[in-house]
């Protein structure tokens, strides 16, 4: 089948080059030119573990193409989605402009019927103000469907290959039939497209998401309480993880959410709620908890520093929002970085793919290190805020000969708090036993 895929960056590579493997013709399209040369050149603009060597294949085999051009991009596309990005707008709900402004250009030049599928994250009626643009302009049949996307950023080939599940969003029987076809090689193992009305679909979407924001939130507190109460987050997240009711996946305590996605859907959802007038009070909770819980452990390095960080160095491993990704978007480090900035500190940091993207947005506001060990040369402290696998078993006695204070503030429960102690650290978590040192 030929397919073209509007929108270029996370969501729309993957799920180009992801349709190319599955034998489609099809052609990604975006407007930023440095970005589409790139690509022509072999050259992938993401980093997602699994996506290069398809990537090349693909490019090499004649089935994945990349232009500027809509006309020529959608030329022949039996299907067109659009990831095109959906940012919080100045009031916090989804901006749509970048959805509309192609579903203007789409009218005139659709040529025979098509599919256009949402696969951005939109709010519930998109797929109505989508197509009441389309045919404004339009000369021959279409339908636009919702198909919103679930995959994670650092494991995004495996979950659009393998997906728990495909929502689609269509009353067309013609439109369902073809993104039957498109799907069945994905969804070969047993795992259902469900169909739905279109806006279903978009409330799915939020829904998981919010969901999903709203269970890391319930642990993160659980893990205050337990802090407060002497309980360990770690045992409790076992003890109810392994009811099957409630799941083992997403409740692992630490400084908050980030990404580009939680943090906006959840602010979009509660906007979208405000809209019908109806107070969606945990969705507020929610975000005010995660407010405070990016930022939480400053209290305590100031503290223990006396309430002091003028002229103390802080390492920082860690500056993307979750490892296997260089998005820093909404990143829980760059709030630390701009409190221990604020506070007068300096620090110094390693993260293994996002550096490039921090330098992009902040500068020389910090110190950009080779290595991990090299962030921690002259450091007062250190402070782990993104669990990559190579923080996860350092040289111990490296880390503790070169910081020049025996302390390590982990905002993702990398290691065990007795283990620490015994190794000499004093040693601060989520959620767990404090280890003075
Ligand atoms: N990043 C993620 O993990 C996931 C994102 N989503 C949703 O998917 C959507 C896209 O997200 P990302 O891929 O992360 O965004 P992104 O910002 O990485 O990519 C969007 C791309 O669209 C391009 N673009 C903007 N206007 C255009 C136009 N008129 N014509 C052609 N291209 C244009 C941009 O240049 C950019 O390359 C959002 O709604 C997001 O909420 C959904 C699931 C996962
Ligand atoms: O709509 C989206 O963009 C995507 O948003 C999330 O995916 P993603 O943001 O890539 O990453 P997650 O793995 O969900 O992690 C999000 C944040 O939650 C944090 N998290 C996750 C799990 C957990 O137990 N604890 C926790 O603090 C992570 O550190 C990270 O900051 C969803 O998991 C995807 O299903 C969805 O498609």
């Amino acid at each position: 089948m030929k397919v073209a895929v509007v929108g270029t960056g996370y969501v729309g590579l993957v799920t180009g080059t992801c349709f190319a493997e599955t034998g489609n013709t099809v052609t990604c399209i975006d407007i930023d030119e440095k970005k589409v040369e790139s690509l022509n050149n072999g050259k992938i603009t993401i980093y997602e573990p699994g996506l290069e060597a398809l990537f090349e294949r693909n490019i090499k085999q004649n089935r994945l193409h990349f232009t500027t051009d809509l006309k020529e991009g959608i030329e022949g596309a039996k299907v067109i989605f659009l990831a095109l990005p959906t940012p919080p707008g100045e009031d916090g709900s989804a901006d749509l402009k970048y959805i509309l402004k192609v579903a203007d250009d789409l009218g005139p030049l659709l040529k025979d019927y098509a599919v256009i599928v949402d696969k951005s994250t939109v709010p519930v009626g998109t797929a109505e103000k989508v197509t009441a643009k389309i045919k404004q302009n339009a000369k021959v049949d279409f339908d636009v469907v919702s198909n919103p996307e679930f995959l994670r950023e650092g494991v995004a080939v495996e979950d659009f290959m393998k997906p728990d599940r495909v929502v689609v969003g269509t009353r067309s029987e013609k439109a369902k039939k073809i993104m039957d076809m498109l799907y069945a090689p994905l969804v070969r193992q047993g795992n259902p497209v469900i169909y739905m009305d279109e806006k279903s679909a978009e409330l799915t979407k939020y829904a998981a998401n919010s969901f999903l924001a709203t269970k890391i939130t319930f642990m993160n507190e659980i893990a205050n309480m337990c802090e407060l109460l002497g309980a360990d987050v770690d045992a409790v997240r076992k003890g109810v993880g392994t009811d099957t009711r409630i799941g083992k996946r997403f409740l692992f305590a630490g400084i908050g959410y980030g990404g580009s996605c939680f943090p906006k859907d959840v602010q979009a959802l509660a906007k979208s709620a405000q809209e019908v007038n109806y107070d969606f009070d945990i969705l507020n909770a929610v975000m005010n908890v995660n407010d405070k819980q990016k930022t939480k452990l400053i209290p305590q390095i100031k503290n223990y520093f006396a309430g002091d960080l003028k002229g103390k160095t802080i390492a920082l491993w860690g500056l993307s929002f979750k490892p296997y990704t260089d998005d820093i978007r909404e990143a829980p480090a760059l709030y630390n970085i701009d409190e221990l900035v604020k506070a007068g500190a300096k620090v110094q940091a390693y993260d293994p793919e996002a550096m490039e993207n921090v330098k992009g947005q902040i500068g020389d506001k910090i110190v950009y290190c080779d290595d991990q060990y090299s962030a921690l040369e002259n450091a007062d402290a250190l402070l782990i805020a993104t669990e990559w696998p190579v923080f996860r078993t350092p040289d111990f006695d490296r880390v503790h000969s070169a910081l020049k204070n025996k302390v390590i503030f982990d905002g993702r429960n990398l290691y065990n708090p007795d283990d620490m102690g015994e190794l000499g650290f004093a040693y601060y978590s989520i959620g767990r036993t404090t280890i003075n040192g």
